[in-house]
């Protein structure tokens, strides 16, 4: 088990100049949590993703993660984007490792953290090849196990699997589930698939509005995910699959 944060945003609003982009966004995520933000595009998921991660700062409102007012990035949140970052001069286990050495600890120990998260992710023997030689599933795979390895308390992932096919897709889903259930770092994660949201979320985030509906983007709703399982062809699951989609197809009135 791995560290955790909780996370609190209140009354945040987002300005771009004269562009209201979100307005009193309010969010709290207990530690350990996997939270799923969905909405039309331009509702502003991955603004606020950027704005956890420090990378954006917030026109007003409250943003803190772990009881910590967030200023800028830091090495307590990690960041997965769609397109994998990868360090391409470097293996796949000196990627992984980056973090880790960057601590300065024993070599050895170095060594056996980016090894423990390659075999994770399922990637062992291909920890001496290089990105360019791996799959885009693969690439993401190594993303993850070197996000992982740096120890994040809250995991901030943007439409991660977005570029992949969709049997990879749901490899990969799967293997973000199972690796949840075993680390239970909190984790917020922006998709544009409902579905993908459903299968991995305790709690789906819907955004509606943005600067095109003349309407601030906002959370319109935070539907909990009550499943035992997730079965993917299950009545149960379909349900809540359209619950969402009827959320996320609802066009805000503009004021
Ligand atoms: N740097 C910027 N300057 C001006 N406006 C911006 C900037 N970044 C985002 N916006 C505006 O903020 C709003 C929210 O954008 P954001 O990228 O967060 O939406 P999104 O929901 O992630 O969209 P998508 O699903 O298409 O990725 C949009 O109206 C966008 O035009």
């Amino acid at each position: 088990m791995g560290r955790t944060a909780d996370v609190r945003v209140e009354h945040l609003t987002k300005r771009y100049g004269d562009v209201v982009a979100m307005a009193d966004v309010s969010l709290t995520i207990p530690s350990g949590e996997f939270v799923a933000v969905v909405g039309a595009s331009g509702c502003g998921k991955s603004t606020l993703l950027r704005i956890l991660a420090g990378f954006e700062r917030a026109t007003e409102g409250v943003v803190e993660v772990g009881g910590v007012p967030v200023t800028g990035p830091g090495p307590d949140r990690g960041v997965v984007f769609q397109d994998y970052g990868l360090f391409p001069w470097l293996s796949v286990r000196e990627n992984v490792a980056y973090g880790p050495a960057r601590k300065k600890l024993p070599k050895a120990q170095v060594r056996e953290v980016a090894d423990r998260f390659i075999a994770a992710v399922g990637l062992t023997r291909f920890a001496d090849r290089y990105p360019g030689q791996l799959s885009g599933g693969m690439q993401q795979r190594v993303a993850i196990a070197r996000v992982l390895a740096n120890d994040p308390s809250l995991l901030l992932m943007d439409e991660p699997f977005g570029a992949l096919d969709a049997l990879t897709r749901g490899d990969l889903q799967t293997e973000l589930r199972r690796i949840h259930i075993e680390t239970r770092t909190t984790v917020v994660f922006v998709t544009h698939s409902i579905e993908e949201s459903v299968y991995l979320a305790d709690r789906v985030v819907v955004m509606t509005g943005g600067a095109s509906h003349g309407v601030p983007g906002h959370i319109s709703r935070v539907v909990t995910v009550d499943l035992a399982d997730r079965d993917v062809t299950s009545p149960a699951f379909n349900a809540v699959k359209r619950e969402i989609a009827e959320l996320v197809h609802t066009v805000p009135a503009a004021v």
